[in-house]
C-alpha cells in the first residue's frame, strides 16, 4: 500500500552529513523495538537484526559519532536485549532511565520513586491486571516507572476494549498515558523521548542528531529536533519526521551506508 504521506529516503542527507566534518560530533540515536529489532509477539524475543550488530559496533567506534538507544523499554531489559557496544548511551523507560554501557556493565542513574509514586505504580499494576483478567491474549508488563497493557496477541475486538479501558485507567490514575503499537503504557513519572534526546544532544554538543523510530512515542523525539537534524520514520503512518524507510532492515542498510561514507574521512 502506498504511503499516505510520502517522504524521501534519508540516504542523500546521510551521505551529505558524512561528507561534512564541520558537523561533528553526530549523535546517532535509535529507537529499539520496530526500528533496530523487528516487532515480536513476545517482547523477550526482540533482538537487534544480526546485520545491525556489527554496524552499531562500527558506528560506536567511529571518531565523531556518539551512539545512543532511546527506548520505551525498561533499562535492564534494553541492556539485556540490545547487546550494544561499550560506550553506547542508553535511554530507557521513554526517558525516565539513563545509562552508559561500560566494559564492566551499566553506569546508570537509578530511578527512585517517592512513596506516593510507588503506591501509584502498585495501584496501576493491580488495575491493569483487572483489565487483562478474562481477556485472552492481553497481559501486563511491569517496568520501574510504568505498567504496560499488551494486546498484540488478542483478537481485534478484545484488544480494542482492553486498550480503551487502559486509556481510561491511565487518565484516572496515571501521571502519563502512551498508546503505542498494541500497548497502552501507564506511567507514574513524566518522561519524554524528546526531552531525553535534547539533554543528550546538549551533553555531547552535537550539532546534528540522526534519529530513527517507528512508533507514536518517537514522534516526541522527532518534534524536539530541528531542521538541521535527520529524522527518520520507520514504516507507515502519520509523522513529523522528514524522511521515511519501510523496515528495520532498511534502517540497518541506511546506517551501514552512513558508516561506509564516514570511514574515508574518519582519520
Ligand atoms: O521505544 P521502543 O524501543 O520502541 O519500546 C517501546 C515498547 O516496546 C515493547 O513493546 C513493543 O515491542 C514488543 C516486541 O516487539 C511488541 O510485542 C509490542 O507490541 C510493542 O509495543 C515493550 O514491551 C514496551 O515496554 C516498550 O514501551
Amino acid at each position: 500500500m502506498p504511503d499516505a504521506f510520502p517522504l524521501p529516503d534519508p540516504a542523500e542527507a546521510l551521505a551529505a552529513l558524512a561528507a561534512d566534518r564541520s558537523r561533528r560530533p553526530v549523535l546517532v540515536a535509535l529507537d529499539f523495538d520496530g526500528t533496530l529489532a523487528p516487532l515480536q509477539d513476545d517482547p523477550a524475543a526482540s533482538r537487534v537484526l544480526p546485520a545491525g550488530v556489527g554496524v552499531l559496533a562500527d558506528l560506536a567506534a567511529t571518531d565523531g559519532v556518539s551512539l545512543a538507544l532511546v527506548s520505551g523499554r525498561a533499562m535492564a531489559d534494553l541492556h539485556l536485549l540490545a547487546e550494544v557496544p561499550v560506550g553506547t548511551l542508553l535511554v530507557g523507560s521513554h526517558g525516565a532511565e539513563r545509562a552508559r554501557v561500560t566494559p564492566h556493565g551499566l553506569d546508570r542513574d537509578v530511578v527512585r520513586l517517592t512513596d506516593d509514586q510507588a503506591d501509584q505504580l502498585a495501584t496501576l499494576g493491580a488495575e491493569a491486571a483487572a483489565v487483562a483478567r478474562g481477556r485472552e491474549g492481553v497481559w501486563v508488563e511491569t517496568k520501574p516507572t510504568a505498567v504496560v497493557v499488551h494486546t498484540r496477541l488478542a483478537d481485534a475486538d478484545v484488544a480494542r476494549s482492553a486498550e480503551q479501558e487502559s486509556l481510561a485507567l491511565g487518565e484516572r490514575l496515571g501521571t502519563g498515558v502512551m498508546h503505542g503499537k498494541a500497548v497502552v503504557e501507564l506511567t507514574v513519572l513524566h518522561a519524554s523521548k524528546g526531552e531525553a534526546l535534547i539533554a543528550l544532544r546538549d551533553e555531547i554538543g552535537a550539532p546534528v542528531v540522526v534519529y530513527a523510530g517507528d512508533d507514536v512515542t518517537d514522534e516526541r523525539a522527532f518534534e524536539a529536533l530541528g531542521e538541521q537534524d535527520i529524522t527518520v520514520k520507520v514504516g507507515p503512518g502519520d509523522t513529523v519526521a522528514r524522511y521515511r524507510v519501510q523496515s528495520p532492515e532498511d534502517v540497518v542498510a541506511a546506517l551501514a551506508q552512513f558508516r561506509d561514507a564516514l570511514a574515508p574521512s574518519a582519520g
